[in-house]
């Protein structure tokens, strides 16, 4: 039988392990057997328990100390000994290997774009049986103009080219927008289409950018990566509908329907929109 495994990745606080903590907690009402495990070598505390942790291995604090590097420094090179000892990493997970993983990656965005890291690690997943979906998590507040939105975009495009496993993007703090009425704002992005998108880019930059607007443009139309979905982790509903994406993306279970993330977004007017 298939594993199956969330490499859970995204800039630094944009929710990456209050979301493993949401989902290990939805998974388990729903009955399902997860395990979480600690990629970050510089946690410090842990909502969730911990099945396998990176620190056993090493430490961002043993890098700065014997090393003497700084704390990124100290992250890259925890990082790449982790890539070194896979056998290590493989053994670890090894004591679960029929429950499904939630990995909880660190936050700096090197990682996903110029070292190797994650690919090695999906590689090594793969090759010991896991189906790997790349759950990608960018904070809400943070695509409320186009500019963002697009920088956004094309973070988790380098990511999701980089990894080649299925990709979902989820934008996570929804409760936080849902509070400062910024709702509007982010479900006008949800249900842009990318030539708007640019358009209104364009208002936004000088002439002489306009030719870069359409061909990023472009770009996140063949890729069709302008698609994110939105989780209030406050809502069960939420994170059923995202965990269901997940599942589908991984054919984890028979039963699942995809849906279309633009029609997700959780609206507490019309609750009615998560029946699935
Ligand atoms: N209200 C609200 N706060 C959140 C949510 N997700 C994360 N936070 C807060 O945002 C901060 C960062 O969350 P983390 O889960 O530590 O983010 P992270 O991506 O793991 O951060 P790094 O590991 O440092 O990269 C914390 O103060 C969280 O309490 C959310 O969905 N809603
Ligand atoms: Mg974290």
């Amino acid at each position: 039988m298939a594993k199956h495994a969330q490499l859970v990745m995204g800039p630094a606080g944009s929710g990456k392990s209050t979301y493993c903590d949401a989902m290990r907690k939805y998974c388990e009402e729903i009955k399902r057997v997860v395990h979480v495990v600690n990629l970050d070598p510089a946690a410090e505390v842990f909502e969730y328990p911990v099945s396998v942790d990176i620190k056993n291995l090493i430490t961002v604090d043993e890098v700065m100390e014997e090393l003497e590097y700084g704390p990124n420094g100290g992250l890259v090179y925890a990082m790449e000994y982790l890539i070194e000892n896979m056998d290590w990493f493989t053994d670890e997970i090894g004591d679960y290997d029929e429950d499904y993983l939630i990995i909880d990656c660190p936050g700096q965005i090197e990682l996903y774009s110029h070292i190797p890291v994650m690919r090695t690690l999906v590689e090594t997943l793969k090759q010991n049986g896991y189906n790997v979906c790349a759950v990608f998590l960018v904070d809400s507040q943070f695509i409320l103009d186009s500019c963002k939105f697009i920088s956004g975009s094309l973070m988790c495009l380098s990511a999701m080219i980089r990894l080649e496993v299925p990709h979902i993007n989820v934008l996570t703090k929804v409760d936080i927008i849902k509070r400062s009425q910024q709702i509007k704002d982010i479900e006008s992005f949800l249900e842009m289409e990318v030539p708007d998108i640019v358009e209104r880019l364009d208002s936004e930059t000088h002439n002489r950018y306009h030719k870069l607007n359409r061909a990023i443009g472009k770009l996140l139309e063949d890729y069709s990566l302008v698609s994110f979905l939105p989780l209030d982790i406050t809502d069960q509903e939420s994170l059923n509908v995202l965990l269901q994406h997940i599942d589908n993306s991984i054919q984890y279970g028979e039963d699942v329907e995809p849906q279309d993330p633009k029609n997700d977004f959780p609206d507490e007017e019309d609750e009615d929109d998560y029946d699935i």
